[in-house]
């Protein structure tokens, strides 16, 4: 199956500085611990994409997501919208984890290249690749079963940066709490755009 082409457009799409990274972030060679047990990408959540991470070089952050019967939507075939999570994961976490700042999934974009059959596992390098005010714009590629196997999908992120109190307010007032890994303290957070 030859390489697919996308129509090519400027990414990120508006002018952007480049990523400053917190200077607690993690560095290469961290392997990432969940961020949040009940969280469907990288939780211990039944059915879930198990996500595991892994800190790169260069500000990649390296992401598997082990297909199983359990992902499937076509016979066989890895579900799209569960591809999509996988890569909203790994983009949240390279954003998270390298910026520390609290950010959501503005949008998100997905090309499907090749199918993705269940008992691959996909390996994904996210990058954040420019920052304009609260908006975070992030990329990444997912490899099949190895790092530098056929490119699957590509995916492009915008972060947009919210106080903490957006998960307060619209989600679990536990939630923050509940973090199994550190950041767990406000002033852990880059709050400050
Ligand atoms: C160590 C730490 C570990 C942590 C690890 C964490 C791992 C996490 C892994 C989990 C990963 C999973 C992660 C998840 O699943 S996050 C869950 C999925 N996402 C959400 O639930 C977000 C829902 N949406 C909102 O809450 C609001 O709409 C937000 C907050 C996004 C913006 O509402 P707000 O009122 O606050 O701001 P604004 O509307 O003025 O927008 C601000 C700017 O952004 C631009 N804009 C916005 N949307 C779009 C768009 N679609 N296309 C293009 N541009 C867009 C907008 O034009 C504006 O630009 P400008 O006019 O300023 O130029």
């Amino acid at each position: 199956m030859s390489e697919k082409r996308r129509p090519a457009t400027p990414w990120p799409p508006v002018e952007t500085e480049a990523p400053r990274f917190h200077p607690e972030a993690p560095g290469p060679g961290t392997e990432l611990a969940m961020h949040y047990a009940e969280c469907f990408g990288c939780g211990d959540v039944d059915n879930g994409l198990h996500m595991r991470s892994t800190v790169g070089d260069g500000g990649v952050v390296y992401s598997k997501f082990p297909v199983t019967r359990a992902h499937q939507g076509a016979p066989g075939l890895a579900h799209g919208g569960l591809l999509a999570c996988a890569f909203d994961e790994a983009l949240g976490s390279a954003v998270g984890n390298l910026l520390r700042r609290p950010a959501v999934t503005g949008k998100l974009e997905t090309d499907f290249l090749r199918p993705v059959p269940v008992g691959t596992t996909l390996f994904i390098a996210a990058r954040v690749d420019g920052v304009a005010g609260r908006k975070i714009y992030a990329s990444a590629d997912g490899h099949l079963d190895s790092a530098d196997g056929p490119v699957a999908l590509r995916a492009r992120g915008l972060f947009v940066q919210v106080g903490l109190e957006h998960f307060t307010n619209h989600g679990d007032p536990d939630a923050l709490s509940k973090f199994t890994q550190q950041p767990r303290r406000r002033e852990d957070w880059d709050i400050n755009p």
